[in-house]
């Protein structure tokens, strides 16, 4: 797959119709569809390098030991305001295929109210039906083996999924037998199990996995849209190619014309005919915006950046699925003794999910939105910028909606690592938070990090879901199907009694992220701090684009690829023009 890549940048041309900025999820996804019209020519940069083919990447069994390698960005974040715990090292993709070359592979779509929710926002066109379209165009949908839907009660509609998209959604042969209690546990409290979640995400289910189901290996941006582009002579990807900023005319609407990027230590700089797309992902796009002189003015002006378009979102509306691990052991979990060493590799840990609206788990819903209605302050940085108060203003009223409805989940219950050594790790994450991060940089220097702060739990309503999904959580351990596993509380949480000795112990266990980063360039009317319109071109430029999760304006209450992969199939239309 790789003869057709340029490796070294004297082979480019010097012009390109379009030049990607990230070679990750989104901008693979953009960078094959843009080049399917063979007289387009694309350019991708990517600052990592190609994966070293090993078994680490693409063995399911393996996931996870990528991280903290080479591949990995490793970006620091700042230490927590409420999370004592929060000072960690976020895991990003730093390598052809971005964060979809190291995640694991939970391939799941939000509830239609989280995306309705940005079109109501003001985003034109960004609504669930227009979406569901390209979840289905990005996805090869390969239903359960009819053994396991015997034994596992596993239901599925075909007529919800895609049937001939690059990425694969498929069930891993072999499930741990555990995750029935899991199912059966949360059925036993009244929560039903979704026919299927890609257009039913609420209620607890098994869930797909980006698995080819032929090799058992993953399924991801560089497999699925790179290497078929890489057959293209219009198609160039450049590895190992750190992009330090955006060139853009001094017009009175400034057009982008050019990337300036370091490879192999030299600084070089290539032109867009057409357009520049940002595909960074949402720590660095916000970054480079910045370096370009596109964002907060007050920022740009202390770190004596030059001035573009004072844009006050760009690093703002930070999103994540803060999350928190309830540490139990399970003495009655097994592998099964059948399995061999190479089936428990084939085997994904977990692979049963459940999303829960408000009042399904916390029994003080009503009084938690009235505080929410009545709120006074945003809790937002004191830096905020007015606009994105406005923004904010806006967010809040339709969150506390989906709080207060069936129809969307604001709690996360997930299992991982079945295995006979582990048991069970049960993670609740808190979907749909009111808090709310930023990205800024601190210097003008492009390699160093910016300061990533997520701010998590600094809205006080958000620790409140929080108690109350982890006394959920000692509920559903005591359910006849959980019990049959033995579960064991650990020590540091069997005393926790009042909601005061749990908030405590959440402020210094619970973790910001669920590795969901989005929402930091974000679509929205520009006087509510809107970075790009609804055809994701950044407001006040031409010839800009933004494809990536930092586009969302507000995360959905699932695990974010499905949702990538599809606003990017999306983009790409726009871009194309054909929407
Ligand atoms: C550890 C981990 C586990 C996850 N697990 C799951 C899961 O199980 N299920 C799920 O649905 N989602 C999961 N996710 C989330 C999901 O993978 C991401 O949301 C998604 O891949 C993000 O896509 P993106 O295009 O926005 O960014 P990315 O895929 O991260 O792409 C950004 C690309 O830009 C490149 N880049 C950055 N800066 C520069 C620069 N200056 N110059 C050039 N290139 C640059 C990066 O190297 C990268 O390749 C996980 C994420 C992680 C990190």
């Amino acid at each position: 797959s790789e003869a057709t890549v340029i490796k070294r940048a004297d082979q480019l041309r010097s012009r390109y119709d379009y030049i990607i900025v990230g070679g990750g999820t989104s901008g693979l996804v953009v960078a094959n569809r843009l080049t399917e019209d063979s007289s387009t020519t694309v350019l991708v940069l990517e600052a990592g390098e190609f994966d070293d083919g090993s078994d680490e990447f693409i063995v399911p069994g393996y996931m996870g030991k990528t991280l903290g390698s080479s591949f990995d960005w490793q970006v620091p974040s700042v230490p927590g305001e409420v999370l004592t715990s929060s000072d960690i090292k976020i895991p990003l993709g730093k390598v052809v295929g971005g964060s979809s070359a190291l995640n694991f592979m939970i391939f799941d779509r939000g509830a239609p109210a989280d995306y309705n929710a940005w079109e109501s926002l003001g985003n034109i066109g960004w609504n669930w039906s227009n979406l569901l379209s390209y979840f289905k165009k990005s996805e090869t949908f390969t239903p359960p083996l009819t053994s396991q839907v015997t034994d596992f009660d596993m239901t599925y509609d075909s007529s919800s999924h895609g049937a001939s998209g690059p990425i694969h959604a498929s069930f891993p042969p072999l499930i741990y037998p555990q995750t029935k209690n899991f199912v059966q546990g949360m059925n036993s409290l009244g929560i039903p199990t979704s026919h299927d979640q890609a257009t039913s995400a609420i209620g607890v289910y098994y869930h797909a996995s980006s698995i080819d189901p032929l090799t058992i290996t993953r399924s991801f941006a560089k497999t699925a849209y790179h290497d078929p582009a890489s057959k293209r002579s219009n198609y160039h990807l450049l590895p190992s190619s750190h992009v330090t900023k955006i060139l853009l005319t001094r017009s009175s609407t400034p057009r982008a014309y050019s990337v300036s990027y370091r490879h192999l230590n030299r600084d070089i700089v290539v032109l867009a005919r057409k357009e520049v797309i940002l595909a960074a992902g949402a720590v660095h796009t916000p970054q480079i915006l910045q370096l370009t002189g596109i964002g907060p003015s007050t920022l740009l002006r202390n770190l004596k950046i030059p001035l573009t378009v004072d844009l006050p979102g760009v690093g703002e509306n930070f999103q994540d699925h803060p999350s928190v691990q309830i540490p139990y052991t399970f003495k009655n979990v097994f592998t099964p003794d059948s399995w061999s060493f190479n089936d428990i590799l084939i085997a994904t840990s977990g692979n049963a999910l459940s999303f829960l609206p408000t009042s399904w788990y916390s029994p003080n819903t009503s009084s938690i939105i009235a505080a929410g209605r009545g709120q006074e302050g945003t809790w937002l940085s004191p830096l905020t910028a007015p606009e994105v108060t406005a923004g904010f203003m806006k967010q809040r009223e339709l969150l506390l909606s989906l709080w207060d409805s069936e129809d969307a989940a604001t709690m996360e219950v997930a299992t991982f690592s079945m295995t006979q050594f582990q048991g069970p790790s049960l993670v609740i994450s808190l979907q749909h938070p009111l808090s709310r991060g930023r990205i800024m940089v601190t210097s003008k220097d492009p390699y160093a990090s910016p300061a990533v702060d997520f701010r998590a739990f600094t809205n006080p309503l958000d620790m409140e879901l929080m108690i109350d999904g982890f006394l959920f959580m000692r509920k559903f351990l005591q359910t006849s199907s959980m019990m049959e596993l033995q579960p064991e509380e650990a020590l540091e949480i069997r005393g926790l009694e009042t909601r005061e000795e749990i908030r405590q112990w959440l402020r210094s266990n619970a973790r910001p992220s669920f590795s969901h980063v989005c929402c930091t360039a974000s679509m929205g009317q520009r006087e509510e701090g809107g970075v790009v319109d609804s055809e994701l071109k950044v407001w006040g430029t031409k010839g800009l684009r933004i494809v990536d999760a930092s586009v969302m304006p507000l995360v959905p209450s699932a695990h974010l690829q499905a949702t990538v992969y599809a606003v990017a199939e999306r983009a790409a239309d726009l871009i194309k023009g054909i929407l």
